[in-house]
C-alpha cells in the first residue's frame, strides 16, 4: 500500500483531565471518575479492500504481533458479528508511545469500527459499536462516541462534555514502560476517592490518583512532571507515562518541551472535545 496523505484517517490521543478511582466492581476491575479529552495529534491509519475475510496489518506498533493488534482485532470483531463478506488491508502510522496512557491502541481500534462500517456500509450504531469497543478496551468507547467526555464506571458510562476549554497541551513521555495492571494492583492506591461532581472537577478539585504511585515508582516520570511543572501545572494522563501541561498557544506549549533528555519524546497539540475522526466523517458525505 502507498499510503497518501489525504486519505488518511486520524486516530487521536486522548487525556485523562483528572483521574479517581471511587470503588471496585465485583471482579476486581476498579470504577474510574475521569474526564476524557481529544488531542489533534494521533496514529493514522490507511483502509484499502483485500479478500473477503481477510485482515492484513502493515506498520503498527513495534512487538505488538498482528493478531493482538487492537486495529487488527477491531476488524474481525466488525466481521464476525455483520457475517459481511469483506476484507482490508490496514495500514498504521504509530505515532503515539504505546503505553503512555494517550489510548493511542484504543483509538486505532475505535477509528477502524468507525471507518470499516462506514467504508462496508455495515450499518451498525454508535451504540452497537460503543458496545463493540468496550469488549476491547474500556478505552475504546469514548473514542467511538467521538466527544470529550465525564466517565464512571470502567469507562463505559459516557457524558458528553463539548463545551470544556481547548486549550495547547505539551505532552512528555519519558523512556519508560509503565504496566497498568502493576499499578492498579499497588497496595498504596487511593481506592477510596469520594465521588464528586462535574462542578468539582471544573472548579479544579481533581487530580489523578496514579501519580504519586507512579512518581514513587518511576523516577523518569516525576522528572517530567517537574520539568513541565515550571512551565505550568502538570498531571499524568491514565497511568502514565505521559505528563500533560495546558497552554494558552502553540509556541508556550513548544517552549516547554525544549532541551527534552535524549530519548524522551515530546509533542504540542491542540486539545479538542469533537474527535478528529468523527470531525473528517462528517466532513466525509460518500464512499
Ligand atoms: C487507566 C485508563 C484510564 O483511561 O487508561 P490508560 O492509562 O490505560 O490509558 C484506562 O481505564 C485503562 O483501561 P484498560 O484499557 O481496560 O486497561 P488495561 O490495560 O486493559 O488493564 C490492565 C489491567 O488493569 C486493571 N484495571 C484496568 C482498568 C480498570 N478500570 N480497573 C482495573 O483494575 C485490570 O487488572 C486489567 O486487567
Ligand atoms: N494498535 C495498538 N497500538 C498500541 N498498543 C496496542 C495496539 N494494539 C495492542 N496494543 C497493546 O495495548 C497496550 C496499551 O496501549 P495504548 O492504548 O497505546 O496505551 P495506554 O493504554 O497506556 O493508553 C500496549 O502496551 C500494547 O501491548
Amino acid at each position: 500500500m502507498t499510503p497518501a496523505e489525504e486519505n488518511a484517517w486520524p486516530a487521536p490521543a486522548k487525556l485523562n483531565l483528572f483521574l479517581h478511582i471511587v470503588g471496585r466492581r465485583d471482579d476486581g476491575y476498579h470504577l474510574l471518575q475521569t474526564v476524557f479529552q481529544f488531542l489533534d495529534y494521533g496514529d493514522r491509519l490507511w483502509f484499502e479492500s483485500a479478500p473477503a475475510g481477510m485482515v492484513a496489518r502493515e506498520g503498527g506498533p513495534a512487538g505488538v504481533a498482528e493478531l493482538d493488534d487492537l486495529s487488527v482485532r477491531a476488524a474481525r470483531t466488525l466481521l464476525q458479528v455483520t457475517g459481511l463478506r469483506e476484507g482490508v488491508r490496514l495500514c498504521l502510522d504509530k505515532r503515539l508511545p504505546a503505553g503512555g496512557g494517550l489510548g493511542g491502541g484504543s483509538s486505532d481500534a475505535a477509528t477502524v469500527l468507525l471507518v470499516l462500517n462506514r467504508l462496508w456500509r455495515a450499518g451498525l450504531s454508535q451504540d452497537d459499536l460503543a458496545e463493540l469497543g468496550l469488549m476491547l478496551g474500556a478505552d475504546v468507547p469514548v473514542f467511538v462516541r467521538g466527544t470529550a467526555a465525564w466517565a464512571e464506571g470502567v469507562g463505559e458510562r459516557l457524558e458528553p462534555l463539548p463545551d470544556l476549554p481547548e486549550p495547547w497541551y505539551a505532552v512528555v513521555k519519558p523512556p519508560v514502560s509503565i504496566a497498568t495492571a502493576d499499578l492498579f494492583a499497588d497496595p498504596k492506591l487511593t481506592r477510596d476517592c469520594p465521588p464528586i461532581t462535574i462542578r468539582d472537577f471544573l472548579l479544579g478539585q481533581a487530580g489523578n490518583v496514579f501519580e504519586p504511585v507512579v512518581r514513587a515508582r518511576y523516577p523518569e516520570v516525576a522528572q517530567a512532571l517537574e520539568r513541565l511543572s515550571a512551565h505550568a501545572p502538570a498531571r499524568l494522563t491514565g497511568t502514565g507515562a505521559c505528563a500533560f501541561a495546558a497552554f494558552a498557544d502553540a509556541d508556550s506549549a513548544r517552549g516547554a518541551l525544549r532541551d527534552l533528555p535524549e530519548g524522551w519524546h515530546g509533542f504540542a497539540a491542540r486539545g479538542c472535545n469533537l474527535s478528529p475522526v468523527h470531525a473528517r466523517l462528517g466532513a466525509t458525505p460518500a464512499f
